[in-house]
């Protein structure tokens, strides 16, 4: 079975009627967007959802799940979402998609916050994997050298030969760090930036993580 799926049905279990579900976005996202609309259809499962990017937004849609706008969102129960890295303190590097700005806001507003990922995701420390950071489109070389002075080599994202816009009109730079020992403080640096708009550690919020290995089974931290 896919570890993906797997680790996505495991936490889609956590979800009862009534609750209001923030949908993350990236591959493993998408098992868990399937989930739910097969407990819609099977189980009459009700609930209702935002979204963290406009391809989940798109794929609920697709399925029959109800998108609501954030005016009506008194708050939020449950949000899963993947992650392309997690340490053993469950934090978390986000952004492979390019949508770590809204699903950090949306994380951050849920009252539980439930990660879902294969066991590759899971390392002894971040930074294999560079560490996406968001930033607007204006005075770009300012912004990239400050960013490179924090000790990483920055990439900036492209996509089919033109720059990554992300959903927010902001462009991306993958900052290759090989090891982050101190996620916190390298956030709070980060964000002192200006031009920086969100950056993708997520240090201390992920509440729930759900591991999925490759025979099917799930391993819950
Ligand atoms: O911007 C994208 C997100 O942070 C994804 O949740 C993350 O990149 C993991 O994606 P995937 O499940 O496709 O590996």
């Amino acid at each position: 079975m896919n570890a993906k799926k797997a680790a996505a049905d495991k936490a889609v279990e956590l979800i009862q009627s009534g609750m209001t579900i923030g949908l993350g976005t990236g591959s493993t996202a998408y098992w868990a967007i399937h989930r739910i609309a097969e407990r819609m259809n099977e189980e009459g499962l009700r609930i209702e959802a935002v979204s963290s990017s406009k391809q989940s937004e798109e794929l609920a849609n697709q399925l029959g799940i109800p998108i609501i706008p954030f005016s009506e969102v008194k708050s939020i129960d449950i949000t899963i979402d993947g992650a392309d890295e997690v340490d053993r303190d469950t934090n978390l590097i986000k952004g492979g998609g390019g949508a770590l700005l809204r699903e950090k806001i949306i994380a951050s507003n849920s009252n539980r916050f439930v990660v879902i990922v294969d066991e590759s995701k899971m390392v002894p420390t971040l930074g294999k994997f560079p560490l996406p950071i968001e930033i607007v489109p204006f005075a770009t070389e300012l912004t990239i050298r400050r960013l490179e002075q924090l000790g990483c080599r920055p990439v900036i994202r492209m996509a089919d030969q033109a720059t990554f816009i992300t959903d927010n009109g902001n462009w991306i730079i993958d900052c290759h760090f090989d090891e982050i020992s101190n996620p916190g403080e390298l956030g709070e640096r980060i964000k002192t930036i200006p031009g920086v708009v969100e950056h993708g550690l997520f240090v201390r919020m992920a509440n729930t993580v759900v591991v999925g290995h490759a025979d099917g089974t799930t391993t819950v931290q």
